[in-house]
């Protein structure tokens, strides 16, 4: 049977800059396309898939900076290029672009085989296919495209809940999000993360004041304040 291949926007090793891995280190797979549209989207260049943007693979394992530009590869070929690389880090990270548009299974379940732990960073908007061992991490999206039903069944799944954050009115989503889960104590064994979106000072302030009266999680994208990708 063929191989399932994927548009991959980029693949690197760095820190876990967000969320309960914070501090990990950790292969990126960063996928192509993402259509929900968030305005503050740190990373907009993984929106579209255009044809005209598709590269080889060696220039993929060669690119240095942002680019639309995306390799079609499969869980084989990630797990070559990891090695090839010379890549260290046992834990992987799908994120985007939204991954979900995808059926993740074949690929989160190659580097599970493969001895590797697995995280996936998605928005909640569409239904999640992976392996049943894979740490999800859901970053709501509310009112942007995509059905509250699968939402729902999302944030059930959900290990770690990672909510981006600018005004109260955003936790108030958020609360109201939780209701249902914590109704039926689904809440109780996952983690709640407030995540400042882009940095703001008083997003950042809201989400520490609020972190500790809820005692929920502070994720600050270490990354962006080291400096790393
Ligand atoms: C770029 S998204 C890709 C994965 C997936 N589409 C999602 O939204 O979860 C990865 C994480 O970055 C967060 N994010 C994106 N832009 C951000 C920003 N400007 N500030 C804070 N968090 C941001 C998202 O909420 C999500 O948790
Ligand atoms: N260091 C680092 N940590 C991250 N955690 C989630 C990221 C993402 O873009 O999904 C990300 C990222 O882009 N870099
Ligand atoms: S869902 Fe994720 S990748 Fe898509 S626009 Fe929103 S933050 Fe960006
Ligand atoms: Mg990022």
């Amino acid at each position: 049977m063929q191989q399932l291949a994927y548009p991959v926007n980029e693949v690197f090793e760095t820190i876990q800059g967000e969320g309960v891995y914070t501090g990990v280190p950790a292969v990126f797979v960063r996928l192509q396309g993402c259509p929900v549209g968030c305005s503050w989207c740190d990373t907009k260049q993984t929106w579209e898939q255009e044809p005209e943007n598709e590269i080889s693979i060696k220039d993929l394992s060669a690119k240095s900076a942002e680019a639309p530009t995306w390799s079609y590869l499969t869980a084989k070929q990630l797990l070559d290029l990891c090695q090839s690389q010379g890549y260290v880090a046992k834990h992987i990270v799908i994120t985007g672009g939204e991954p979900c548009i995808h059926d993740l299974l074949p690929l989160t379940d190659a580097f599970i085989s493969e001895g590797y732990s697995v995280q996936i960073e998605t928005s909640g908007t569409f239904e999640i296919k992976a392996a049943a061992a894979c740490w999800v991490t859901v970053s709501p999206k509310v009112d942007m495209r995509g059905g509250y039903d699968v939402l729902e069944s999302a944030l059930q799944r959900a290990d770690e809940i990672k909510h981006p954050i600018a005004k109260q009115s955003h936790i108030d989503d958020l609360d109201r999000l939780l209701e249902p889960l914590s109704e039926t104590g689904e809440l109780a064994d996952k983690t709640i993360c407030l995540q400042p979106i882009s940095q703001l000072p008083r997003a950042t302030e809201l989400a520490i004041k609020t972190c500790i009266q809820r005692n929920w999680r502070l994720s600050i994208q270490a990354h962006k304040y080291l400096n790393i990708e």
